[in-house]
């Protein structure tokens, strides 16, 4: 059995963004705990509302929000949180060498239906500033909490998953996930289709026509609304996400923030083999402008990737 502390060990000889790691896989553990009871604790969907114990409720965001600050608090190592959940940059007391930027809980609007939602993380350099591209990420990770309870990773080699055991150990099952190249599954919200571009539509309705479109072979759409979830399940069996530029988010940039969901993803993809791109750039090589900076998101099994970048470069 290979432990979390095993692989980071193998992983890295920087034993304090191990423990950076090590703090946010045991928020991930507070966080299940709380995920598994809210319902009974009067937890879910409700926000400023008064509990039994008269105690104010605080919706599972702010919640998760609040675990990670702790956890990450007491880590020496930690010198900034950036957080969904903040709108500024959190300076620890610690000063320590690296910046978290997170989104505690991802897809929360799935917790009240009891569906797939996760924490994402990305591990920076103090030293680099607030506002560095993906690319500069020194590791970055996800815990889906479905079924099981999955940890994603990569620092800079394999991504590898871990799976929370009885005794809240995180146990590696996966030592090195793998998005194949070619796939026949997309995601999308295809509700917002009225105000997808040229370039989304196209690519689309292609895929719809299955068999007897350009790409020759039938596809399958799977939207689960939790980007931990659907991106989850492209590392375990290939596919495509595709959260676009539309004319709705055009004026914000996007739906999906780059520090925390974009970038965290688009390296675990990457390391596992597949794509990531805005569309017109690769995802990690945009230079932020701001902390809470949103942008459009396509990710996932290479050829897919590419045959939306085709369409971007046709105008
Ligand atoms: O509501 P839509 O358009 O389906 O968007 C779903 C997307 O929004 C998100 O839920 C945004 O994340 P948060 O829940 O952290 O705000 C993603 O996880 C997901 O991919
Ligand atoms: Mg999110
Ligand atoms: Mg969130």
């Amino acid at each position: 059995m290979t432990t979390l502390l095993d692989w980071l060990r193998a992983q890295t000889d920087d034993a304090d963004l191990g423990s950076v790691i090590v703090s946010m896989a045991a928020s991930g553990v507070e966080i299940a705990s709380v995920l598994r009871q809210a319902a009974i604790k009067g937890q879910i969907g409700v926000v400023g509302a008064v509990n039994v114990q008269g105690e104010a409720q605080k919706a599972l965001d702010v919640i998760s929000n609040d675990i990670v600050l702790n956890q990450l608090g007491q880590n020496p190592a930690v010198g900034i949180l950036i957080s969904e959940e903040m709108d500024e940059a959190v300076e620890m007391a610690n000063q320590g060498r690296f910046i978290v930027a997170t989104d505690p809980l991802d897809g929360s609007s799935n917790l009240d239906v009891n569906v797939t939602v996760g924490t994402i993380f990305s591990v920076l350099g103090v030293a680099g500033g607030l506002l560095q591209p993906g690319r500069a990420q020194l590791a970055a990770g996800y815990i889906a909490y479905g079924p099981a309870i999955n940890l994603v990773l990569r620092i800079s080699g394999d991504v590898a998953v871990f799976t929370l055991d009885d005794a809240d150990q995180w146990v590696l099952t996966q030592a090195k996930a793998s998005v194949p190249d070619s796939t026949a599954e997309y995601a999308i919200n295809t509700a917002r289709d009225r105000f997808w571009d040229a370039a989304t539509t196209g690519y689309v309705r292609e895929n719809v026509a299955g068999e007897t479109g350009p790409a020759g072979k039938r596809y399958n759409m799977r939207w689960v609304g939790s980007m931990v979830a659907d991106v989850h399940r492209i590392l375990m069996r290939g596919g495509i996400f595709l959260y676009p530029l539309d004319s709705e988010t055009r004026a914000k940039g996007g739906r999906l923030r780059l520090l925390y969901e974009a970038n965290p993803m688009a390296w675990l993809i990457e390391g596992a083999g597949g794509r990531a791109t805005t569309g017109r750039e690769s995802l990690l090589e945009v230079v932020p402008t701001g902390i809470h900076q949103r942008i459009p998101v396509i990710l996932g099994s290479s050829e897919e990737v590419k045959r939306v970048e085709a369409w971007y470069a046709r105008g």
